[in-house]
């Protein structure tokens, strides 16, 4: 399938730079747009630039290895209506049309790649309606479109699936009009409206809106209900805000390592006071959900991160509850008991890794009801902390050990018989 990205603006509004061409937690806007809509399956794009900024989108194109094709808009200031025009003989039947300062998120392509028309959304998480271009709707078409419409059904997304016949539309108003506004098209050509609703896409227009697209990429970077409760009620709301200020700093792996060696430090805490080890555990879980985090919003997600960020979890667990129960066990009974639960913990973690490298898949997804028995990691390091601040150490030891080996045991039994 075939995209067409409109940046022919003059990027007056940021300091004279294309907006596709800003960079949003690592990555250009356009950058962030041409993967995406890759991954859903588009192989070739047609990127409509302004002849000043030509230079600047050869150097971005040979960054990246897309199949993509400038075409050079010498008139700019007849609208990106007619950006759209000049492209009509270049794109076959049905393609993408996106605005190069809207940043789109792959939950969001994924619906939309699937419509038909002007994708709208009727509620925007994150725009600001006032700012926005505003779409109402009759018999499934677009009747009115502006940003001044009071009276309105959704927001203009500005994504389009379109066919060749919008190029009859661009003809007309292009014999009619020195400026063409896309608005005018979409009115003209009562296109179909197809609703995307609430998920997260927004639009840069002025400097303020940089701040507000770099919170969606991090709180959408989340692992919504792959992760445990307290990591979805708590960790969460404390590690996107922890990885807003780090994104633009730090590579995921370069985090992956120091929240590593955090995490021993709190083990090594142990020893000199079990309950500041185990807070600062717990701020280690918070802390290890930074680097995934940073991964997805920066479109850096890698084998080898996925793979470090696990086995150095192994590590500082197994570290924790050897140094805690070297520092607070006297007996080898409980000792043996301890060493029961570090093996259970562990293999949680284990076995739903084991799991994706025998299935090829994610346990948790595969087998949806695992989402509703505790026993992630996040939950265990909570349990794990409470019990010790509130010096039920044995106990804490006792229960892990059961649970945990039985946790592996209905973990093992699902995988049987639910794949
Ligand atoms: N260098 C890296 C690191 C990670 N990734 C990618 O991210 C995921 C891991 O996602 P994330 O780091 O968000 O979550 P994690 O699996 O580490 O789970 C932690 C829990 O351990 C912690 O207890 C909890 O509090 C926290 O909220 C998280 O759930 C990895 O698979 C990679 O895809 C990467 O690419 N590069
Ligand atoms: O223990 P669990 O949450 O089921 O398993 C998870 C592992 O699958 C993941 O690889 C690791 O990075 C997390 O820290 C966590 O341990
Ligand atoms: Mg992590």
């Amino acid at each position: 399938m075939e995209a067409v990205i409109l940046s022919a603006g003059y990027g007056s509004r940021m300091g004279n730079i294309p907006k596709s061409l800003l960079k949003i937690c690592g990555k250009e806007i356009l950058y962030r747009t041409m993967k995406l809509l890759s991954e859903c399956g588009v192989n070739k794009f047609y990127i409509v630039v302004n002849n000043i900024y030509r230079k600047d989108f050869e150097d971005f194109l040979k960054k990246h290895n897309f199949n993509a094709h400038l075409i050079i808009n010498n008139n700019p200031e007849r609208g990106n209506g007619y950006s759209l025009h000049i492209v009509k003989n270049h794109v076959k039947d049905r393609f993408i049309l996106v605005m190069s300062d809207h940043i789109y998120t792959k939950e969001f392509i994924e619906d939309a790649i699937k419509g038909e028309g002007l994708i709208v959304d009727k509620y925007p998480k994150y725009v600001d309606i006032d700012e926005a271009t505003k779409v109402k709707v009759k018999d499934g078409r677009v009747e009115k479109i502006g940003k001044e419409l009071e009276n309105f059904d959704a927001i203009d997304t500005g994504f389009f699936i379109l066919d060749s016949g919008i190029f009859k539309i661009t003809e007309e108003l292009e014999k009619e009009k020195e400026i063409i506004e896309m608005r005018e098209v979409v009115e003209r050509a009562k296109l179909r409206v197809t609703f995307v609703n609430g998920k997260p896409w927004t639009d840069v227009d002025i400097p303020e809106d940089i701040k507000k697209a770099k919170r969606m990429l991090i709180e959408t970077a989340v692992k919504g209900d792959k992760d445990g409760f307290i990591s979805r009620y708590i960790n969460r709301k404390i590690s996107t805000k922890i990885s807003y200020f780090l994104v633009d700093h730090f590579s995921p792996n370069t985090l992956t390592i120091w929240i590593f060696l955090f995490g021993i430090l709190s083990a090594l805490t142990v020893l000199y006071n079990p309950i500041l080890g185990a807070i600062l555990y717990q701020i280690s879980s918070i802390l290890d959900g930074v680097d995934g985090e940073i991964a997805r919003a920066r479109l850096e997600t890698s084998k080898f991160g996925g793979y470090l960020d696990s086995i150095l979890d192994r590590y500082v667990d197994g570290a924790f509850l050897s140094i805690l129960a070297y520092k607070t066990l006297s007996s080898n009974l409980w000792f043996f008991i301890a060493m029961v639960a570090l093996i259970g913990c562990i293999m949680i973690s284990y076995t739903s890794e084991r799991f994706r490298g025998a299935y090829g898949k994610d346990m948790y997804e595969s087998i949806e009801i695992l989402k509703k028995i505790p026993g992630k990691r996040d939950e265990r390091i909570f349990f794990i902390m409470i019990m010790v601040i509130l010096n039920l150490i044995k106990p804490m030891y006792l229960i892990l050990a059961i649970y945990t080996n039985l946790r592996v045991a209905i973990m093992i039994y699902l995988s049987k018989k639910l794949v």
